[in-house]
């Protein structure tokens, strides 16, 4: 069990404009607080939007002052080009709030409140002093900084400020008496390096009187496990001495003991954070040790609240005015979105405001904007979301074409299509056309698109802040099943889309998961699959290009085209799109007179290899599928189909 607790939820930090994202965090912002970023600064929100306490009535009582504030806010949307009738190419809806049946109560999960973990209870207050500051973090700081500088004293506010000061002041003092015993404890001194190297004592603290650290030997580890195992301190502790040891020997020779340090990292985060071993171990595989422990951080804070305007029904500037006098403290995200806010705080439930129900706007995850952005639908365009439901993506979609044209919104589960439809008919949108397949009978049901969006089912490894289960609840065979659903639903999704279409042709898939599994191994599998497919940029501003090579696998070298996102990077869902051009199939005769053809959307045959999922690499997942398939004969036709029981709800959420 993990002794990591929850955070404790602080405001989040706003998206920022993604300088230097590609950047690799560095080792030495473990047990570091990161310097205030003055550009970050700038960008928070100060007194536009939020008065000193943040009440409704204080901002009623000063309608001068919330004039001026609301001014100067709607003059920021304006430089952002956010007039609603300048749509560009972004925005949409998302998240596990979407998944509100009208009438059903669901509205309770759309409030403000911060994301709650669906999985195991907080434990914060087992938890000591953070060791291990995030980005979110940092800004926070940063955060408090600039409203402390820029906020007004007024008498009304003057007790509450004069408290909030104290207690910042205390937390300072024990942040940097924290930082001061982490300074020493990272060592960044060259001379440390024997000690690490030398034997496992590893004295990390120096002779600044504190008491030396020694990693456990095997029989006192033997020992700790028959009494239960060690506390959180301790467990913490040697597990920032593993990450230390180890950015040491990453500047030696290869050693093998940096494979012992870096096994004792992965066991101690495991403890700690609460991780099944199988996902620790992936995700170890997945970042550098002191990167993964970032991103094991930053699932521990909840991402922003943002929420998409939807176009069809008012403008950006429009609604954050209005919400603004509802005593709703937001700001637009970034340049890179149009119709996305971020909500600092509110004194309404936003999920319950009068703009809400008027369907003005959707609560979803900024990253759910990405894959819409991507895919940039053209009005007058016939579009299938073939894993839609809640529907973040779906409006987004309708309202980018401007209502016209139309969007199939498919889901296999036709529980979820309920909240697809009131989501559809809350926002206006009147282009939408409901339906509920398995994705792997398109294009036989339905083809001859312009654009397919594959939001696939998926593990949901980058939605953990907000579905702490996942640490738990996946297995090795999890991720191969799901990995084989992806890979059929892709080839079902290339086959959708017409290769005619004048103005478009394009395929995004996307997933909410950071694993190579679910995203490049199956981008690369399409490419090898589908001959006439290519990817392309997907035109998204930032995130990291999708790797090419991962632990000896080779991919096709234009998966660098895709993009990944990660929660301690850009501060949102662990993400990944990528975007494909289709193209005419080459024409292939079939093999074999009595064989039978499947006819693809331009009329041609489909070559049987294409068709077949009877590589080496395969093999394993039809035969882990094999007890799933005997059980029930495959459906075809209108609701016939069984819904895909591995689609688990983070993935859902994460829409
Ligand atoms: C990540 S969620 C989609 C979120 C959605 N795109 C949004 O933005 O609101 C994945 C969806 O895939 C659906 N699903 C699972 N297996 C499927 C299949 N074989 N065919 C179609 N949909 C499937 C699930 O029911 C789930 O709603």
């Amino acid at each position: 069990m993990g002794r990591r607790a929850k955070n404790k939820q602080g405001p989040p930090e706003p998206l920022e404009n993604f300088h230097n994202l590609t950047e690799k965090p560095s080792l030495k912002k473990l047990g570091k607080r990161k310097a205030q970023d003055p550009e970050v600064k700038e960008k928070r929100p100060t007194k536009k939007a939020r008065e000193s306490d943040g009440s409704v009535s204080k901002r009623r009582s000063k309608p001068t002052q919330k004039e001026k504030e609301t001014e100067e806010f709607i003059g920021d949307l304006d430089d952002l080009g956010a007039d609603g009738l300048d749509i560009e190419d972004d925005d949409f809806l998302q998240g596990p709030v979407q998944e509100l049946d009208l009438g059903s109560g669901d509205e309770e999960e759309i409030e403000l409140a911060p994301s709650k973990t669906k999985g195991k209870k907080s434990k914060q207050h087992e938890r000591p002093l953070k060791i291990i500051p995030t980005g979110s973090d940092d800004s926070s700081n940063s955060d408090e900084d600039s409203e402390d500088e820029d906020g007004r004293i007024t008498m009304a506010n003057m007790e509450a400020r004069s408290r909030a000061l104290d207690e910042k002041a205390a937390r300072e003092a024990e942040l940097d008496a924290e930082e001061m015993q982490n300074a020493a404890l990272v060592g960044e001194e060259d001379g440390d390096l024997a000690d690490a190297d030398d034997d496992e004592d590893m004295d990390g603290d120096g002779d600044d009187g504190q008491e030396a650290f020694h990693l456990p030997t095997a029989e006192e580890r033997e020992e700790e496990k028959a009494s239960g195992g060690p506390d959180v301190h301790t467990v913490q502790r040697r597990m920032r001495e593993c990450v230390r040891a180890l950015g040491k020997f990453k500047r030696l020779a290869e050693n093998g003991r940096q494979v012992l340090f870096r096994d004792l990292s992965a066991s101690y985060t495991h403890s700690y954070y609460g991780y099944n071993e199988f996902l620790t171990e992936k995700l170890f595989q997945l970042f550098p040790v002191a990167e993964a422990i970032e991103f094991f951080e930053a699932n521990e804070v909840p991402r922003p609240v943002t929420i998409r305007t939807n176009t069809l029904r008012t403008r950006r500037r429009d609604l954050a005015q209005a919400l603004i006098n509802r005593g709703v403290n937001l700001e637009p995200i970034g340049k890179w979105t149009n119709v996305g806010l971020q909500v600092f705080e509110s004194s309404v439930p936003i999920g319950a405001t009068p703009e809400y129900l008027a369907g003005q706007y959707m609560l979803q995850a900024a990253s759910s904007f990405l894959p819409v952005i991507a895919l940039a639908p053209q009005p007058n365009e016939r579009v299938l979301d073939m894993a839609s439901a809640p529907g973040g993506k779906t409006t987004h979609m309708a309202a980018l074409m401007e209502n016209t044209g139309v969007v199939f919104a498919n889901d296999a589960k036709k529980a979820r299509t309920k909240s697809l439809t009131a989501n559809v008919h809350r926002l206006g949108c009147k282009n939408v056309v409901v339906c509920s397949y398995d994705g792997r009978e398109f294009p036989k049901v339905m083809g001859g698109f312009d654009r397919v969006l594959l939001d696939a089912p998926c593990s949901g490894t980058g939605v953990i802040s907000k579905d702490a289960s996942v640490k738990t609840n996946k297995s090795e065979r999890d991720f191969a099943l799901l990995s084989h659903l992806q890979k059929q639903l892709i080839l079902c999704a290339i086959d959708s889309v017409t290769p005619d279409s004048k103005t478009g042709g394009y395929l995004v898939y996307s997933t909410c998961s950071v694993t190579v599994d679910e995203n490049e191994a199956v981008v690369d599998y399409a490419l090898r699959k589908r001959p006439n497919v290519k990817l392309v940029d997907t035109g998204l501003e930032f995130g990291r290009p999708g790797y090419t090579k991962y632990r000896g696998k080779v991919f096709n070298e234009k998966v660098s085209l895709t993009r990944r996102f990660y929660p301690h990077v850009h501060n949102m869902d662990g993400f990944y799109v990528a975007k494909f051009k289709v193209e005419k199939r080459i024409k292939q005769k079939p093999r074999d007179e009595d064989e039978p053809v499947a006819i693809g959307v331009d009329g041609e045959p489909i070559a049987a290899e294409d068709l077949a999922f009877d590589s080496e690499e395969d093999k394993k997942y039809m035969e882990a599928t094999q007890p799933k398939r005997r059980k029930g004969k495959r459906s075809h036709g209108p609701h016939r189909s069984k819904p895909v029981e591995s689609a688990p709800m983070a993935a859902e959420m994460a829409a």
